[in-house]
């Protein structure tokens, strides 16, 4: 039986999660949940669920809450509640699934707790993989990666040995505009670039695929997860989303997982692994599906993902002020103060005036993406 504390509950990831605990009540008890403002969700999870504590973005929500579920269930608020949840003592594994570099904190908390985590929330290892890594290993903590293609690379690697590999080739749907030219991208709208093609998911990560800073961000992800060099971590696009991601053996080997896009496999293999659990998923059709297809990611095409190697590349701060200025860049996308375009600029910007600091502590990590987000909000950084 695994117990459950879950970061982001009311999300695309936390309720995925919730249904896969839903599915097998003899295998998860939910202890803990953390959520913004989504009131209605939490209170619907609440009373499903029956965890011991919940937390709130704001004392508003947290009241709100309170107000309509059992008087036993204890209501937080803030950075004090989110980080009681991800300690909870009752639960022993996490579900990392906040959006954005705010996922750091508390992560970092439940694996200095000693929680087992599903790692689902990507900016956590880009803004600060060393020493997530290095708080897991002191810890003996074990990170289950639920992002999709990390599992896939996780479940190809199984038994396998590290220096065995040659490469891991991250797949990508390409996002909303794939099929789209730089000059249409000048025109394109908020409402097209949350149009993924195959994936049901937040509105950050959305437009993130479809500027590929999402791919970018995988990279950055695996390196850490897998430890392997940016040399060694490909991408390719596949429209159709049924190869989650593969890893090349050094005798050519080539090993892949497949299955059709459903986040639910990925986060239950995360929590029961070794194990698998029956999943009432739409399985693959082979001939229905006929062919599958791949085009090269492309630098020129995608900046963003080019961004990202350099700043994995370049190590320290760069990718922490890469993160923090995309965050920035896709909330003033997504208000409409900044063009899809003008996201790549202006994370460019901000990134070319950044001396990076080698090995930086949290207080460092702290200030750079403190640093990078005021920049990222000055107008005169897209000119
Ligand atoms: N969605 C997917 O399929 C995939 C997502 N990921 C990654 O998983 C992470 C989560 O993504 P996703 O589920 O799509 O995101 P969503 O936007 O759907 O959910 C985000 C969650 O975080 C909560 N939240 C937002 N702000 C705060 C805050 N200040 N304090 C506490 N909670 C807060 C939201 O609460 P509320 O809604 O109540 O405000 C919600 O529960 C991201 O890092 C993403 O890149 C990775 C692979 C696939
Ligand atoms: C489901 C998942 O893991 C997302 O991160 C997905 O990868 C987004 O799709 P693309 O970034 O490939 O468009
Ligand atoms: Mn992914």
């Amino acid at each position: 039986m695994r117990h459950l504390a879950i970061l982001g509950s009311t999300g695309s990831i936390g309720t995925n999660t919730l249904a896969v605990a839903a599915e097998h009540p003899d295998q998860f008890e939910v202890m803990a949940l953390a959520a913004g403002t989504n009131v209605e969700e939490m209170v619907r999870q609440v009373n499903r669920f029956r965890p011991r504590l919940v937390s709130m973005a704001t004392k508003e929500a947290a009241e709100a809450v309170q107000s309509r579920v059992d008087a036993g269930v204890k209501v937080m608020w803030g950075d004090e509640g989110v980080m009681a949840v991800a300690t909870h003592p009752d639960a022993d594994y996490v579900v990392s699934a906040l959006v954005g570099s705010r996922g750091l904190r508390p992560t970092l908390a439940a694996i200095e707790a000693g929680k087992a985590i599903g790692l689902a929330n990507k900016e956590t290892l880009v803004t600060a993989g060393h020493i997530v890594k290095k708080a897991a290993e002191r810890a003996g903590v074990t990170i289950y990666p639920i992002d999709s293609e990390h599992s896939a690379i996780f479940q190809c690697l199984n038994g396998e040995r590290h220096k065995d590999v040659h490469r891991i080739i991250l797949t990508a749907s390409g996002g909303a505009f794939r099929d789209w030219t730089r000059e249409q991208l000048a025109e394109a709208t908020p409402e097209a670039a949350l149009k993924h093609p195959n994936w049901s998911m937040g509105a950050k990560v959305t437009i993130d695929s479809a500027t590929m800073m999402n791919k970018g961000l995988e990279v950055i992800e695996a390196h850490w997860l897998f430890d392997l060099s940016y040399d060694r971590i490909d991408v390719v696009i596949h429209p159709e989303s049924i190869i989650h991601s593969m890893v090349e053996f050094v005798d050519g080997a080539v090993m892949a997982q497949l299955g059709t896009p459903d986040m639910r496999v990925p986060i239950q293999y995360a929590l029961t692994y070794p194990k698998r659990l029956s999943l009432s998923t739409k399985r693959l059709d082979w001939v229905e599906l006929g062919s599958l297809h791949f085009r090269r990611a492309d630098f020129d095409r995608y900046p963003c993902l080019r961004m990202a190697y350099e700043a994995g590349r370049i190590g320290g701060t760069m990718p922490t002020v890469l993160n923090a200025a995309n965050e920035v860049a896709v909330e003033r996308f997504l208000a409409r103060e900044i063009s899809f375009l003008e996201m790549e600029k202006v994370i460019e910007r901000v990134m070319e005036r950044h001396q990076p600091i080698t090995e930086p502590s949290l207080e460092a990590i702290d200030e750079a993406d403190r640093w990078a987000r005021s920049v990222a909000y000055d107008d005169r950084v897209r000119v």
